[in-house]
């Protein structure tokens, strides 16, 4: 019988190659001792203060808890067993447990005091290098976010950082008090009893070699259960953000497809490493049980020959307990350096890279500038050997409006990037009033440069906060001043709390048009000599840009501006228009003269006339 054979469907792309994230976990590095110092500097502040203190808490704590096993020997031995000629053992028991009850009473006190200050230590390192990882990132020009995705910054700030955070608060004081107190052990057990105490401490580092060597495994399996997590973390911020374009293309099924393509690896990567780790308490334990064998087989045969008592066999029972609590934490707190290496890797890379656009030595305060800006053979290459733009010669009048115009890709945006210097030029020379724009701090040159972007960026906090960011010392009555002005006035008290209603980050809530009208306040109240405005009018409907017009013209009243415009009829009264392709100017005049010439602009002009 024919069975017929179904027809291979035709091969779709894998959905696992339509997403690529990269995967931003570090598994394995060697131990870094120079970075290690450079984490513990940020210690530095606050040692003076706060180490001492937790340098006593912490002998205190070791002091009291080494010395409880030691009164118990007594009372077995002393007050238990034969009774002590000086004293009725009842007296000498009850001493014994006053003095034990005491010890405990001080060995909570410093505990307590030390996981404070320690938290305390911890925290402020932990602000401080968030602090610094901040300002410096704020710090880093535009070609640095060009190549990372916003989501590997994230992740450095956050999960890089909190990953320091145990290492801190619990770790490097841990470490401490641990080789202190197995120390202070060893001492004991060889004073108490040398033969006994070298047959116990020779499984000391059998014990460490398993208790290291599979946390080890265990680490790599938690590293890979963080990284899967990660990476569905970039999936959803992806989803999340797209959610729309998802909708509008229904694409939800092969989303989700995905999506638990992701979820089910993370899951069993998580049954792998839970299960690894729960291996690891029972082969602890054998361990530990194998050497209170020894302890108890050798123990005893000392007590029949004489060379122990039974009080300092408990003696060292209880601290060969202790013995292996500090041990087995060593080992973990070797794994948590690991990663706290790996992840202060990353942040001092971050720290590392220095921001291309620096003040040079030297450079000076640009003064009040009049606006006149000068292009002399400007080159730039955001790629080396590809040039955006090829020789750019403008000369441009303070108090001028010059409109940008050309093709997608013609080097609009590239023009105005560097007049506020986001880059430096690849050769010529970019000067404003005469200075070299590089010649001048950075922070003089763009205070007095203001830019409206087509998505402009609303930050959350209350509208009054987000035309504040022109300037931040305006008051609310020059706020709303620059609000009137710009016809934004109007749509904002009809909101539910006016001035002081709340925007969420990127002002979901309000319109397009509305967000323009904003941020055309925010430009107004830092009252610039110099103003771009990137495609400022592209999507919105005409009553709104009415209004947006006629704000422009209060904009634009007295200043240099540069104009980057897609809607050719909103730069129809610019005092020059500038014609772009492939990086260079092609044709440049005002609007009669360029529509005089039938080249590119009055092709372009046709063009949207024909469309509308
Ligand atoms: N960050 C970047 N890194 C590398 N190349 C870039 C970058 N930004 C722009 N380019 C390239 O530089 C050229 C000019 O880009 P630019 O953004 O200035 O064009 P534009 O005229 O503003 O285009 P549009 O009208 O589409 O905004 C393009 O070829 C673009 O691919």
């Amino acid at each position: 019988m024919n069975i017929p054979v179904e027809k291979a469907k035709p091969l779709k792309k894998p959905i696992n190659e339509r997403f690529v994230y990269q995967d931003d976990e570090v598994i394995d590095k060697p131990f870094n001792w120079v970075e290690f110092k450079r984490l513990l500097a940020y210690m530095k502040p606050y040692a003076r203060q706060i180490l001492p203190i937790l340098l006593v808490m912490m002998i205190l704590g070791t002091i009291t808890k080494l010395t409880v096993p030691y009164l118990i020997s007594l009372a077995i031995d002393k007050a238990i067993a034969p009774a002590w000629p000086a004293l009725p053992s009842v007296k000498l028991l009850l001493l014994i447990t006053g003095a034990v009850l005491l010890l405990y009473l001080i060995q909570w006190a410093a505990n307590t005091y030390r996981i404070k200050f320690t938290n305390i230590i911890g925290q402020r390192v932990i602000y401080d290098l968030r602090e610094d990882l901040f300002k410096h990132i704020q710090k880093l020009s535009f070609n640095f976010f060009d190549k990372r995705p916003a989501g590997s910054v994230l992740v450095r700030v956050t999960n890089d950082i909190n990953s320091l955070q145990d290492l801190f608060t619990n770790g490097a004081v841990n470490v401490l008090i641990d080789c202190v107190q197995l120390l202070g052990i060893i001492v004991i057990l060889l004073l108490i009893n040398w033969k006994l105490g070298l047959a116990v401490v020779v499984t000391v580092p059998i014990m460490f070699l398993i208790s290291t060597k599979l946390r080890v495994r265990i680490r790599r399996a938690w590293q890979e259960v963080r990284m899967k997590n990660s990476r569905i973390n970039s999936h959803l911020n992806e989803s999340i953000q797209g959610i729309r374009v998802t909708q509008a293309y229904t694409q939800e099924q092969e989303n989700m497809a995905y999506f638990d393509d992701m979820n089910s690896s993370s899951k069993k990567s998580w049954d792998k490493a839970s299960a690894m780790n729960q291996v690891f308490g029972p082969l602890i334990d054998i361990t530990g049980g194998f050497g209170t064998l020894v302890l108890f087989w050798f123990g005893a045969h000392l007590i029949q020959t004489d060379q122990l008592t039974v009080g300092l066999l408990v003696a060292f029972a209880n601290y060969v307990g202790n013995f292996w609590e500090p041990i087995n934490r060593l080992g973990q707190m070797y794994n948590q350096l690991l990663v706290a290496m790996a992840s202060s890797e990353r942040i001092f890379e971050f720290m590392d890279e220095q921001p291309n656009i620096a003040n040079k030595p030297g450079a000076k305060v640009l003064p009040p500038i009049r606006g006149d800006i000068q292009f002399e053979k400007v080159v730039f290459e955001y790629e080396k050997g590809r040039q955006a733009l090829k020789g750019i010669n403008l000369s441009v009048e303070a108090g001028q409006s010059i409109a940008l115009v050309g093709h997608t890709g013609s080097g609009k945006s590239t023009i105005i990037n560097l007049l506020s210097r986001f880059y430096d030029i690849t050769s010529g020379r970019l000067t404003i009033d005469g200075h070299d724009v590089r010649d001048v701090t950075v922070e003089s040159l763009r205070s007095q440069i203001s830019i409206v972007l087509q998505d402009t960026f609303i930050f959350s906090g209350t509208i009054r906060d987000n035309i504040r960011f022109g300037r931040l010392d305006a008051t609310d009555e020059e706020i709303e001043a620059a609000a009137k002005a710009v016809n934004a006035h109007e749509f904002i008290v009809q909101l539910p709390d006016g001035y002081e209603t709340e925007v969420e980050e990127r002002g979901g809530m309000l319109s397009m048009g509305q967000r323009q009208l904003l941020s055309f306040a925010r430009a107004l109240l830092a009252n610039p000599r110099i103003l771009i405005l990137d495609e400022a009018t592209a999507s919105i409907d005409t009553e709104t840009e009415l209004k947006i017009q006629e704000a422009l013209q209060v904009l634009l009243e007295g200043r240099t501006s540069f104009m980057v415009a897609h809607r050719l009829s909103t730069i129809r009264n610019a005092d020059h228009i500038v014609v772009l392709d492939h990086g260079a100017i092609q044709e440049s005049g005002n609007h009669e003269q360029l529509m005089k010439k039938h080249g590119i602009y009055r092709g372009l002009v046709e063009a949207q006339f024909r469309f509308l």
